[in-house]
């Protein structure tokens, strides 16, 4: 197990950051970038009034008189589907933004982007965001042998809301990341650390009984191997989707809950989660349904949840931290590197480019971060390139006088600054490729 979570060291500060380069589709954190940006607080200049405008960047935002960020806005999101939703567009920033380019009433045009890739590194953003906890402590305050641990199992059917739920419980925090950690049976889902205690929550895909009410023999070791696998968690959460079980109840499911509910596992607690209790509206039907598995001995605890809006998550989240054991911690807990900054940066120029160029260009584009400071003022000097295959792309991008990539700096060093609550230099420039001599 302890492999699986060391898959998520990535998150870490390298002291020698090299550039993110983006092509497209979104490439996340990487501690093997190519390219060269540096992150050189020693060499940056003395705070300067207004930085100099690069001598040929298309966009430079030192050229656009922009309200000083205000105070670090509260954003303490424990959804993180909403949070997304909040962070994907802001259509007050694009406002600004066409005012300060085009004057008052300039047209505006939104278009939603869903893809994955953008979801996740939003993920990343906002978990970037979140004000630490107040229990919250860095990794260096908790001596090991104070560290709590519990390793969670969560067992569901396809689409019972295990990722929602954990995400919610985590507030997003390296759930996004983990994602990339597949494992051949078990994925982790979210790691939480809060005070001295570390969560750690596993996916146990494939962990289904065929209709017979034992499990596939068929399709393979992998499902052999989940069943086998599940007794090495200190707790495993069955949940269900209890709306759908009232509507449409599948067999399948009951005989899951009752199997790993038949006995008393004394190795192991067990919880039965009735979740998306939001979708039912008589409350009288979770009762019944509560009713339908209240003799099975093998469940510690039953919990009613809606692990999308959050109904009922801080009690199980309280519960869970109750049983962790005295254990080192798994994972370092995460912290807003240089690296997911770096990231973000990327992608919010990237998500301002696709909302303004809407044909194929933004696909055969790369995006590149060239260049990274943080300068003595506390300020950021960001500078990226993007590098189109032709001269008639570029122009597209740049639009005339200046124009598109204009919006798009614009908007995106609005948002920037307000992401990272202090001022950011940004710089973009639209280049060329250059022909590859055969
Ligand atoms: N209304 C409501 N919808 C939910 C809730 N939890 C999850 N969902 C939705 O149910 C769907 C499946 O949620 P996921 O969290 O992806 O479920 P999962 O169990 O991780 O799914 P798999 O990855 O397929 O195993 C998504 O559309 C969620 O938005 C909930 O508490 N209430």
């Amino acid at each position: 197990m302890r492999r699986f979570l060391h898959a998520l060291r990535p998150l870490q500060t390298l002291s020698h950051t090299p550039a993110s380069t983006i092509p497209t589709p979104l490439r996340l954190l990487s501690s093997n970038s190519s390219a060269a940006a540096s992150s050189d607080s020693d060499s940056a200049p003395a705070p300067a009034p207004a930085p100099a405008p690069a001598a040929d960047a298309d966009f430079d935002s030192a050229e656009y008189d922009l309200p000083t960020p205000g105070p670090a806005p509260s954003r303490k999101i424990n959804n993180p589907v909403s949070a997304l939703r909040k962070l994907r567009f802001d259509p007050s920033l694009r406002a600004r933004a066409d005012e300060a380019l085009f004057g008052k009433g300039a047209a505006v045009v939104v278009e939603e982007d869903e893809e994955r890739s953008r979801d996740v590194a939003l993920a990343l953003l906002d978990a970037a965001l979140q004000p630490p906890d107040e229990e919250d402590v860095d990794a260096g305050e908790v001596r090991e042998e104070d560290q709590m641990s519990l390793s969670v199992g969560i067992v569901g059917a396809p689409n019972a809301g295990k990722s929602s739920l954990t995400n919610t419980m985590v507030g997003t925090k390296v759930s996004a990341v983990s994602r990339k950690t597949n494992t051949t049976t078990h994925e982790i889902l979210g790691v939480l650390t809060k005070g001295n205690t570390q969560i750690c929550f596993f996916d146990t895909p494939g962990l289904m009984l065929g209709h017979h009410g034992f499990p596939y023999r068929d399709v393979t070791v992998r499902v052999e191997s989940a069943w086998s696998s599940i007794n090495l968690y200190d707790l495993l959460i069955v949940m269900f989707d209890v709306s759908r079980h009232l509507n449409m109840p599948d067999s399948r499911v009951i005989k899951l809950i009752k199997r790993l509910g038949t006995e008393v596992n004394p190795n192991q607690r067990r919880v039965l989660c009735m979740n998306k209790v939001d979708l039912v509206e008589d409350k009288k039907d979770l009762l019944k349904v509560a009713k339908e598995f209240e003799d099975l001995p093998g469940y510690e605890r039953y919990f009613m949840v809606s692990g999308l809006k959050g109904k009922g998550v801080k009690d199980l989240v309280q519960y869970l931290m109750d049983q962790a054991v005295r254990r080192p911690w798994e994972e370092e807990p995460t912290v807003m590197t240089e690296e997911v900054m770096k990231t973000i940066s990327l992608e919010v120029v990237r998500e301002k480019m696709l909302h303004h160029i809407h044909q194929e260009i933004p696909y055969v584009i790369e995006h590149r971060l060239m260049d990274w400071k943080e300068l003595k003022d506390g300020s950021l000097r960001v500078e990226q390139h993007f590098i189109t295959p032709k001269q008639s792309q570029r122009q597209i991008l740049v639009g005339k006088n200046g124009s598109k990539i204009g919006r798009i700096g614009i908007e995106a060093n609005e948002e920037l600054r307000s992401i990272f609550k202090r001022d950011v230099h940004l710089i973009l420039q639209v280049r060329v490729a250059k022909k590859k001599s055969a």
